[in-house]
């Protein structure tokens, strides 16, 4: 019935169509919401010749715009103007009575569809923008975390090359943005918006994937650029309400293409089609979203659904661009394809910044390449690596002259750098004038001061030293990890100044801090260091790796995470990390530190045993263990070598030789100090606090000490109580060491200044 009067042949007149009947508008304006503004309803009765005129005015408040509620000025003066025309009518006509009555009502109206989609489609370019943000501030987190950590730098010196560290991150957010493009394509279909149901699949997957490929890109550039996490995502969330603010303004049709018209310099179009990837992605949703999704006419407020957009659409231009540019220009239109080749374009522009800033910028410890680094034939030509020993001591004491007047040095140290700089000295490791500044100005820091040492094969070099002496600065220099300010270090023939990888190749460290993956077992790290070693997984790798396991007390624990043990766990963890790939240098740097007396024996007894064939460089704090495995024992002081020799003989040299403590009543004491000066002549007492007295007695002196020991022994006198005597300690060789340097502080510091004028 309703198709019926549907068909009633419609006849316009001023806008004005006359329809039959009250009905036809009801069913009219049902079937075509928001077309019509007012349906006005004629109800003429005429009773004893009397007509009554009486009306009903239909509106439309669906839009407001138009102002048609039942207050608005529109219905007043449609009212206003039939009573006139019925008045006018009437008037004059005795037998018209005209009676008004007016009745107002709204037009019906249906459930309204579409808005979510129009909403997701007019949004797109920001909403979508944010989800692959997500990752890529999450890129720059990691990333930028294991600087931080330093594990980077770790797997670095144990041999992982820098393509390799990138090529891995670009796999992992290879994956990570191609689920996120996939899952978006499919929820958004499932959510069945037009822009996603009527488009190609592949064009999608394609838009969203490319995009955010470029976005990681950009990410993995960014990380080269900063050391901080923190820094890091406070630039990942600018980025975010930048892209956003940009694509909410951009992301509409009309700004968009205003970049492809002649209203604006194309140049900016191009600087942002090169280097923004967010401004493609909407440049490309844009154009897609106005052939596939609904659109809302604001004049008529339907909803009306896109046509489509299909594969081949993409190396056409956009046709709906030019219906909304009636008056403007849109010459520079390109199709949509060009976009996707933007975004390709990002991707690499932005990853060979990624690897060539990365080299250019100095890393955490200062080390990086000069900027002109890949035009160096040694980039690209097979080098040969390996130094002639007798020419590069010759070329560094040549071209890094030592700063330190050398007769100054101890006579040891003297000895020690002539036999470094000897063409005999076969030695695996050889460090020439080494020497670091940190800084320049009034913030210049000198670390380490023309440093001369040669490591033998299978010994341990302990070197001992105060905070800031500059230990870890040299083995930092000897990992490659930190620059040289001047001179060298030769191991196995392999200059770090030259080929530091080629060095790290040779190594094995275990850094001051426990650079370890919190999420990794003990196993698993041996495991991923093995294989960047380039050990291949057997069952001999498997048992080597679960002895090194048991020689420091962690089978046990082997399958827990590395964030679940305790500081000295981690601690032997990093050290038998150190020993994977069977290197010939093994770099300790305060390896027992935080470790219990009884493990840190364990880990003794393996160095005792690994240090056959290899040369070992330890740093530590404990006089124990340097006086346990030190086969040579150097103490370094503001950046100097102050002595050097193995236990015994820097004992004799700069020990107190042999303490007698001998414990008396109080009455007796000044009897027993005149008997031990007339014993021994000249003996020094060191204390006689708390009841005891505590004689030190040199080298000199130990001839005396036989017949003093005799006295006290048989204690005629009845004086002693009870005695003890020991031999000097490393303690107090170090402590000597230290106080006679502290004493010479002021003399060095002039002469260097006067050799640097
Ligand atoms: N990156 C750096 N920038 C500036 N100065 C530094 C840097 N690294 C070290 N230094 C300075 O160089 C000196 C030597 O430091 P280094 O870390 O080598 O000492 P260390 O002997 O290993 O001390 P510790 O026993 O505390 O580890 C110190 O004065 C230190 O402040």
């Amino acid at each position: 019935m309703k198709d019926d009067k549907l068909k009633y042949e419609i006849k316009e007149r001023h806008n004005i169509i006359h329809v039959p009947n009250g009905d036809f508008i009801y069913n009219y304006v049902t079937e075509h919401q928001n077309s019509t503004r007012f349906g006005l309803v004629f109800d003429i009765k005429k009773d004893q010749g009397t007509t009554n005129y009486r009306y009903q005015v239909l509106y439309n408040s669906t839009a407001n715009f138009n102002g048609t509620d039942s207050y608005s000025t529109h219905i007043v003066s449609i009212a206003r103007g039939i009573d006139e025309a019925i008045v006018k009518f009437a008037n004059g006509d005795p037998n018209i009575k005209a009676e008004f009555d007016l009745d107002l009502k709204d037009f019906p109206k249906l459930g309204f569809e579409g808005y979510q989609d129009y909403i997701a489609s007019a949004n797109g370019p920001s909403v979508f923008f944010v989800v692959s943000m997500v990752i890529f501030i999450n890129m720059l987190s990691n990333i930028v975390s294991e600087k931080e950590t330093k594990v980077r730098y770790s797997m670095e010196m144990m041999g992982l090359k820098r393509s390799v560290y990138w090529t891995s991150w670009a796999i992992v957010y290879f994956i990570f943005f191609f689920i996120n493009a996939f899952s978006t394509v499919i929820f958004g279909k499932l959510f069945g918006y037009t822009f996603f149901t009527k488009t190609d699949f592949m064009v999608l997957l394609l838009l969203f994937f490319l995009f955010g490929l470029a976005m990681g890109s950009m990410a993995i550039f960014i990380t080269t650029l900063v050391n901080k996490v923190k820094l890091s995502v406070l630039i990942g969330i600018s980025i975010l309400i930048i892209g956003f603010m940009f694509n909410s303004i951009f992301g509409n049709d009309i700004l968009c293409y205003l970049f492809w018209s002649d209203s604006i310099s194309q140049n900016w179009r191009k600087a942002f089609s090169y280097l923004i990837p967010f401004f493609n992605f909407s440049k490309a949703f844009v154009d897609i979203k106005n052939k596939a999704s609904s659109t809302y006419n604001v004049a008529t407020t339907m909803i009306s659904e896109g046509e489509g957009y299909t594969w081949e659409d993409l190396s056409s231009k956009p046709e709906t661009a030019y219906s909304n540019f009636e008056d403007t220009n849109l010459d520079y239109m390109e199709p949509t394809s060009y976009t996707f080749y933007y975004l390709l374009f990002n991707i690499f522009l932005y990853f060979i910044l990624a690897l060539y800033f990365d080299n250019i910028i100095p890393n955490i410890y200062g080390n990086r390449k000069p900027f002109y680094y890949f035009l160096l034939p040694s980039y690209w030509k097979n080098k040969n690596i390996y130094i002639n020993e007798r020419s590069w001591v010759k070329n560094i004491l040549n071209k890094y002259p030592s700063k330190i007047n050398i007769k100054n040095l101890d006579d040891d140290v003297q000895e020690h750098y002539k036999y470094t700089c000897e063409k005999s000295n076969k030695d695996p490791v050889k460090i020439v004038n080494l020497r670091k500044i940190y800084g320049a100005g009034k913030s210049r820091k000198i670390a380490v001061r023309n440093t001369c040492l040669s490591m033998g094969k299978g010994k341990v070099l302990a070197l001992l030293g105060q905070n800031g002496a500059g230990k870890s600065t040299t083995m930092n220099i000897i990992s490659g990890l930190s620059p040289p300010t001047g001179g060298d270090i030769l191991v196995y023939n392999k200059s770090v100044r030259k080929y530091p990888e080629a060095v790290q190749s040779e190594l094995g460290i275990c850094p001051q801090e426990d650079i370890l993956f919190k999420d990794l077992t003990a196993i698993e790290h041996l495991r991923l260091y093995s294989g960047l070693k380039g050990a291949e997984d057997s069952v001999e790798l498997e048992e080597l790796l679960i002895n090194r396991l048991k020689s420091v007390q962690l089978y046990t624990v082997r399958n827990a995470r590395s964030k679940t043990y305790s500081g000295g766990m981690k601690r032997r963890l990093s050290m038998i990390i150190a020993t994977i790939g069977d290197p010939r240098v093994i770099l300790l740097d305060e390896p027992t530190t935080g470790m219990d007396p009884v493990n840190r024996r364990y880990v003794w007894r393996f160095v005792e045993e690994f240090k056959k064939d290899r040369c070992i460089l330890l740093t530590t704090h404990s006089m124990e263990e340097a006086d346990a495995l030190g086969d040579d024992i150097c103490i370094m002081s503001r950046g100097f070598v102050k002595a050097i020799g193995n236990s015994i003989h820097l004992k004799n040299k700069f020990g107190n030789g042999y303490r007698i403590s001998v414990l008396v009543d109080s009455e007796n004491m000044e009897n027993l100090k005149a008997v031990a000066s007339q014993m021994v002549p000249g003996i020094h007492l060191a204390d006689d606090s708390a009841g005891a007295l505590i004689y030190d007695l040199s080298y000199q002196q130990a001839n005396y000490i036989p017949k003093f020991v005799k006295y006290l022994d048989e204690n005629p006198d009845h004086y002693v109580n009870s005695w003890g005597m020991s031999q000097t300690t490393l303690e107090e060789v170090f402590l000597n060491v230290i106080h006679e340097d502290s004493k010479r502080k002021f003399k060095d510091k002039k002469e260097e200044l006067k050799k640097e004028e």
